[in-house]
């Protein structure tokens, strides 16, 4: 069975546009040298480029069209209803709706350097997350049952579907690098996961280029991220040592895999967090600042170690070309939040 469903020369030109779609059902379903080649090609995607792209219909037991199509009508409600499910003003805990404006990546741009650059853009953006149902921790905020029934059943299967997704993925890169498979999913175990809707209204040209933008440039914070776009366009990644972005492209039939700041300080940089943003598509006109894009919708599966987990780097010599003090997913995970919002 073959891991790689298609080749091109994208990949030779070093370019994040046409990644090569990896058939995860091989690792899934497939003997033991067809999980070890899924397995490698997954890694080598993500450390030359970053970012892997799976089928979305080989993830077992995931409904990322129902997903599509209940963040529609979840962004759809009024004001009022969204707002019945309210993020808290501090972004703590981490649940619920955020309106456009309250959370503004910015502020963590150049958190890896050290750059301190305040929330210097605002996200034109609107987002609902959730966690793991039944987290006191962390409790979840629905929007009343009559504004959309389905909502609440939809979201906490999904989370389950796309929970069971991440810990194969952190299988197989165990795999790759001649691991125990449960080296890094038994720092999963309480599932401290978070999914999350997001909606990017229709803008202007001209408000992203004066101080707005869609999401600005950031590195997930956790262990392994699942992320599905529609085709509207605008998503771009670049290595963390380079200032040029390149267009991601996928649609809602395609899952993106990128790898967040947890996994990287594991490795001690063998494998590194995909520095990515969503602004104006290339192929918008930049000059004509009345021209409206359209809106867009995602939906992202953030993996996360558990809150007591430790983020420093882990023993083995792979794993030590930059050093990461010891320190707890939880606090790594707060100290990046508090700079949001
Ligand atoms: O909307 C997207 O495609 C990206 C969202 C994202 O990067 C995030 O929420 O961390
Ligand atoms: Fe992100």
């Amino acid at each position: 069975m073959p891991a790689l469903i298609e080749t091109n020369d994208g990949l030779k030109a070093n370019s994040l546009q046409h990644l090569a779609l990896l058939d995860m059902s091989a690792f899934l379903h497939g003997d033991a040298p067809a999980r070890l080649e899924f397995a490698q090609s997954l890694a080598g995607s993500l450390k030359t480029y970053g970012m892997a792209k799976l089928r979305a219909q080989d993830l077992v037991g995931c409904n990322i069209p129902g997903l599509f199509e209940m963040a529609k009508q979840f962004f759809d409600l009024d004001v009022q209803a969204k707002m019945s499910a309210a993020m808290p003003t501090s972004g703590n805990p981490h649940r619920g709706y955020s309106f456009i404006g309250q959370e503004n990546i910015s502020g963590i741009t150049g958190f890896a350097d050290s750059l301190k650059q305040g929330k210097s853009l605002i996200d034109v953006k609107e987002t609902y997350d959730m966690g793991v149902p039944g987290d006191v921790d962390a409790e979840n905020r629905w929007p009343h049952a009559e504004a959309l029934p389905d909502f609440r059943r939809l979201m906490e299967e999904q989370y389950r579907a796309l929970e069971q997704a991440h810990l194969q993925i952190l299988s197989a890169l165990a795999l790759t690098l001649g691991l125990p498979s449960e080296s890094f999913t038994s720092m999963c175990s309480k599932s401290h996961h978070e999914m999350r809707l997001l909606h990017y209204p229709p803008t202007r040209l001209g408000d992203l280029k004066a101080g707005k933008t869609r999401i600005a440039d950031h590195t997930d914070f956790g262990s392994v991220t699942l992320l599905f776009q529609d085709s509207t366009g605008g998503l771009e990644g670049r290595h963390p040592s380079s200032a040029e972005y390149r267009a991601i492209q996928s649609n809602e039939q395609e899952c993106l895999v990128m790898l967040g700041d947890c996994f990287q300080r594991w490795t001690g940089d063998h494998f590194w967090a995909l520095p990515h943003r969503v602004t104006m598509p290339f192929a918008a006109h930049p000059d004509q600042d009345d021209e409206r894009l359209p809106e867009r919708f995602s939906i992202a599966f953030f993996g996360k170690p558990d809150r007591d987990a430790n983020v420093g780097n882990l023993a083995g010599p792979h794993f030590q070309k930059v050093h990461y003090d010891s320190m707890t997913a939880g606090d790594y995970n707060h100290s990046k939040l508090v700079r949001t919002y």
